[in-house]
């Protein structure tokens, strides 16, 4: 495992700097969580796995939030029109037709109440506070800073390419149409991963920029990484906390 600290502080070639954002990625991205072992091995419950979804609607309701912010932090007009690509992807024309809606499809089809999901309340208290952390951080760090924490996207096709054929294969109630969030993700996540690496590679242009840089996804790793510990504390090993989330039956 690499200590991310201080690794530019002799500066980068653009090509180094790559190679350890995409270390961060092998080393510190969410697939190596062991919920995301247990899920593709098909040892989660379906209570356990309508936790992850109702939790993780909350993540794909701040997306766009922190992408407008992020849009109204850009004083480049091709940069925005690149950027606002993100939002129409969650939104849709209608806010209903888009990520967002199908990421509630996903929910309502493992059985959740849509507005039970929607509410966002009976996610667990850890979620609510990475999540939040990602909006601030979107919000006051610097916009090299923010554009970097979105570079998870590099690696969100990998996840995703883990994820959808071994739930198809091992929970006999998910469906191609559960999952059919997944269907645009992969394509749509290397339109932006390319467009925000090529941004970061421009501007991380001093030893401090491409530090903040690297720390930013690291940032951002930490913060996927606590909502499945969250998870995993609450449902697996049984503390769910007052007010969240109770499965009605382990299955
Ligand atoms: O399925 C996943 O594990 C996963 C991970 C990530 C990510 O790495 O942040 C995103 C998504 N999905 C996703 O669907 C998505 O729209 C998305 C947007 C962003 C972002 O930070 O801007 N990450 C992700």
């Amino acid at each position: 495992m690499s200590d991310f600290h201080d690794v530019a502080k002799n500066g980068l070639s653009t090509a180094e700097l790559e190679a350890v954002l995409r270390r961060v990625g092998t080393e510190r991205y969410h697939n190596r969580h062991p919920l995301h072992h247990r899920m593709t091995s098909g040892g989660m419950s379906k209570g356990e796995l309508q936790a992850w979804a109702l939790n993780r609607y909350c993540y794909q309701a701040v997306i766009p939030r922190k992408d407008a912010i992020i849009l109204a932090r850009a004083t480049d007009p091709a940069f925005r029109a690149a950027w606002r690509k993100r939002i129409e992807d969650h939104d849709g024309e209608d806010g209903w037709s888009g990520g967002i809606a199908r990421w509630l499809h996903l929910a309502t089809s493992l059985g959740l109440d849509a507005e039970a999901v929607k509410g966002e309340n009976l996610a667990l208290p850890a979620t609510r506070f990475a999540v939040g952390a990602y909006f601030s951080f979107c919000a006051n760090a610097t916009l090299l800073e923010a554009v970097a924490s979105s570079l998870t996207e590099l690696f969100s096709p990998v996840i995703i390419g883990e994820r959808v054929p071994a739930m198809l294969a091992k929970y006999e109630y998910i469906t191609e149409d559960t999952l059919a969030y997944f269907s645009r993700r992969p394509e749509q996540a290397s339109r932006d991963s390319d467009f925000a690496l090529d941004y970061v590679l421009r501007h991380a242009d001093t030893p401090e920029r491409q530090q903040a840089a690297i720390d930013a996804l690291v940032l951002k790793c930490d913060i996927l990484w606590a909502m499945l510990d969250a998870l995993q504390h609450a449902y697996q090993a049984g503390n769910i906390p007052p007010g969240a989330f109770r499965p009605e039956q382990e299955s």
